[in-house]
Formats: C-alpha cells, structure tokens, sequence
C-alpha cells in the first residue's frame, strides 16, 4: 500500500495531531497531495496530513482494472468478503488500524489526536470510519461524500461484489444507517457544492440530513451555489475543514 504524508514544521519538536484524507475514486495517494491545497495551513496549526491511495494495486484479480467505479481506484474503504476480492481489499482495516499503527511507529505522530476527512468516496470513507471507531477518531469532514451507498448506483454496483447481495452488510458501510445506531461526540462537517454532477443521482446529502436529525447528530451541512465535484471545490473550503479539525485535535 502507498499513502503521501506532509510533515508539519512543529514536527521537528514535538509529536503532532493527524489528519487523514481519504481520495475518491480514481485517486491516488498523490491527488489531494497535489490538488486539495491543504499543506499551507496544516503546516500553521501543525496537522500531520496523511493521504492513502484509494485501494490495494496490481492485484491481478479479474475485474481489478478498467471499471473507475469498481476495484483498484475504489476500494470503498470496506473490508471485502467476497472472493476474490477478500484476500486484498480490506481498506476498511488499512485506514483504522494498520495505517495508524505505521504512523505511530515512523513520524513524529501522536495518534491519540487524529481526525478523518474525505471526498466523495473518501467522505462515505470518512463518515463511515468515524461512525464506526467514535474512540479512534475526535473530529470528522467530508467533500461531497456519498453517505447512502446502499442506495445509489456507485454504491450498489460495488458493495455486493465486495460483501455479498445481502443488504444487512451494506448497511455496515452506509453512513445514514450507522448514525441511527451510534452517533459521533461532535459536530460532523460537510460541504456539497450545488453544482455537483454526481448531487442527486450519488450523493443524496438530504439522507444525512434526515438521519442525522433523527439521531439526534449534530451536522453542519454547508450547501455552496456553483460548485462542481471537483478538487477546485475542495481547495476553496479545505482551510474550514483544517479548521474544523484543529479545534479538537491541536
Ligand atoms: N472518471 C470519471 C470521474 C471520476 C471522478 O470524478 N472522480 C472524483 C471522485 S468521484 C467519487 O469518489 C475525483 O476525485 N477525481 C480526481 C480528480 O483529480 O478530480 C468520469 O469520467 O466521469
């Protein structure tokens, strides 16, 4: 597995906070390195910035490639159960456990200060991880995120080859259904930008909503005129969010 780390300049003297960003699909571990603009600000509140790739590589299953919606490129942060994929994509672990572990033993990182963000992908990524390890994690954020996976396309194309046809097992990795059994100790940010092509058909942001007020969750859910699903979103709110983050963890 691959993942970019920006190390801020207060590294050099004390163990500092961490932020992971979890890429959508077709990403890479480079392409919020490159495209969110965050190092800026991450290196003023001094945020460690760690960016995993967005699956296993060169895995050689059948299916793996050529497919942006499914397999290598979007892992969908779960850990499979269906072979062949079982043997490989357990993204879900990878951030949660193995990845933090490796973090701890290689950077200047105090881990019991870490936060998880994401877009699109990575925002169910994010949701999802949070809701689920409200312990490991005291601050989260999404771009854009798809937070009903078991509801739309993206998510019911791939969420039965990696866990099988049985919606109970989706409903593991589907933000609106785990907010209704555990919620998170903190406010959840999101941005959607209006002008989003993947808005109603993928992303469906008014189920969290919905979900959220049900649970009792508090959401702040940041709606932006004009704007697409791009990393030129992303960009222009990334200080909130480094912000949003820096008020639990630094
Ligand atoms: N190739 C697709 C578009 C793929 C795309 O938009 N990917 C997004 C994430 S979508 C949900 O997870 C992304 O972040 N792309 C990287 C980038 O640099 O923009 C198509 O042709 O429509």
């Amino acid at each position: 597995m691959r993942f970019a780390l920006y190390q801020p300049p207060q590294a050099e003297h004390r163990p500092c906070p961490v932020l992971y960003f979890l890429a959508g699909l077709t990403c890479t571990e480079e392409t919020a390195a490159i495209k969110a603009g965050a190092q800026r600000l991450a290196a003023e509140l001094g945020l460690i910035l760690v960016m995993p790739d967005t699956s296993p590589r060169d895995t050689g299953f059948d299916g793996a490639t050529g497919d942006w919606e499914f397999g290598e490129g979007a892992g969908f942060y779960v850990d499979a159960t269906e072979a062949p994929w079982s043997a490989r994509f357990r993204m879900h672990s990878y951030v949660v456990d193995e990845l933090p572990a490796l973090i701890a033993a290689n950077f200047p990182a105090d881990t019991s200060r870490s936060g998880i963000c994401g877009h699109s992908m990575g925002g169910h990524g994010a949701l999802t991880i949070a809701l689920k390890h409200p312990e490991r994690y005291r601050s989260v954020s999404a771009f854009a995120p798809i937070v009903a996976p078991s509801q739309v396309p993206w998510g019911r194309k791939a969420l039965p080859r990696y866990l099988g046809e049985t919606p109970e097992a989706w409903a593991d990795y589907d933000a609106c259904e785990l907010v209704r059994r555990q919620t998170f100790p903190g406010t959840i940010l999101i941005d959607q930008g209006e002008a989003d092509n993947f808005l109603e058909a993928q992303l469906k942001p008014e189920l969290f909503d919905q979900a959220c007020a049900e649970a009792g969750q508090p959401l702040l859910l940041r709606r932006h005129a004009g704007y697409d699903h791009s990393y030129w979103f992303i960009s222009s709110f990334i200080d909130d969010h480094l912000r949003h983050h820096a008020e639990t963890l630094v």
